[in-house]
């Protein structure tokens, strides 16, 4: 089993980072991205430090803006229209799960589309969906960086996508389309997903389901990316891919682990949109004058 890394591709991406943050800042230029936090999440609290750690790393400047976990819908859409209008911000994030009470969907519509690093509202979505110039949402871009990185030539391969969340599965399903692979959505209700396995040459695994997927389900030779992030019975971090069965079987096949796969390179695609959405904010504003 070949073993795609994420960490060493995210280095090495967020040392070319690092040097256009840094031509950046000696022509006078500062990057900001404002991070938002509702609530006290565990889980999420880790993430949201991980990323002003990965931006304190290349030169980004971030703020994190806590709220506690019952403010009002409003308050936190007054929020984002402050950050929205603040020159010195050129990404925002609002850290998902939201609390039961806030709509999702209404505060990510908040999000100005130029600043949306995330790449998660209906704008940049859309743009995705007919092939536009879109801030494309990270992990999937990730996935497809990894892809790239293991020389996955992805033109008439048969991708198969397990999971249709409007984070991972749907986007990522259109990104491999973009290059082409012959796509195939799963999820809860297929009927016989080891017949869409039986023939995949690339997986991408989104399910939410500790090492649901074994070695037997696949043929020699696929490439499997694990976006899954779960605890296994022993509390250890694992992925929806039983990685130890494909190790124990030897298993002919290339495979992310978890962790240090999908994760860091989710982060690292947080970095290269808020680049890019700086540049573009900075040549629309010299166009201006
Ligand atoms: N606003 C957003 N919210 C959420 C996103 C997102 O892209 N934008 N994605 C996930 C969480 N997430 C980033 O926010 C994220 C999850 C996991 C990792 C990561 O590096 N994982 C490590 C293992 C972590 C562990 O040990 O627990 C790894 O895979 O190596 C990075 C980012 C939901 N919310």
């Amino acid at each position: 089993m070949q073993e795609i890394s994420g960490l060493d591709l995210a280095d090495r991406l967020r040392g070319e980072m690092k040097a256009a943050v840094e031509e950046r800042q000696a022509a006078g230029r500062r990057i900001g991205l404002a991070v938002v936090l509702v609530g006290e999440d565990p889980a999420s609290e880790i993430y949201v430090r991980n990323k002003q750690k990965a931006c304190k790393e290349v030169g980004i400047v971030s703020s994190k803006i806590s709220l506690p976990a019952d403010v009002a819908e409003a308050d936190l859409l007054a929020t984002i229209e402050d950050l929205n209008q603040d020159d010195g911000i050129h990404g925002i994030l609002v850290q998902l799960p939201l609390p039961d009470h806030i709509d999702k969907d209404k505060v990510i519509n908040a999000i100005a589309p130029e600043k949306d690093v995330d790449g998660f509202t209906p704008i940049n979505m859309g743009r995705l969906l007919t092939g536009g110039q879109a801030y494309l949402p990270c992990t999937p871009q990730g996935c497809l960086a990894l892809l790239e990185e293991a020389g996955i030539d992805l033109a008439g391969k048969k991708a198969v996508v397990i999971g249709r969340s409007n984070i991972v599965g749907k986007p990522v399903a259109l990104l491999l389309l973009q290059e082409n692979a012959t796509v195939t959505i799963c999820h809860s209700k297929t009927q016989d997903l080891d017949a869409e396995l039986a023939d995949a040459d690339v997986l991408v695994v989104a399910m939410g389901k500790a090492k649901a997927i074994k070695p037997q389900q696949v043929k020699d030779g696929v490439v499997i990316i694990d976006v899954g992030i779960n605890r296994d019975q022993e509390g250890r971090v694992c992925g929806d891919v039983d990685a130890e069965a494909f190790k124990a079987a030897d298993k002919t096949c290339s495979l992310t682990p978890v962790p240090g796969g999908v994760g860091p390179m989710t982060i690292t695609m947080l970095l290269k949109n808020t680049l890019a959405a700086e540049a573009a904010i900075f040549a629309l504003k010299e166009g201006n004058q």
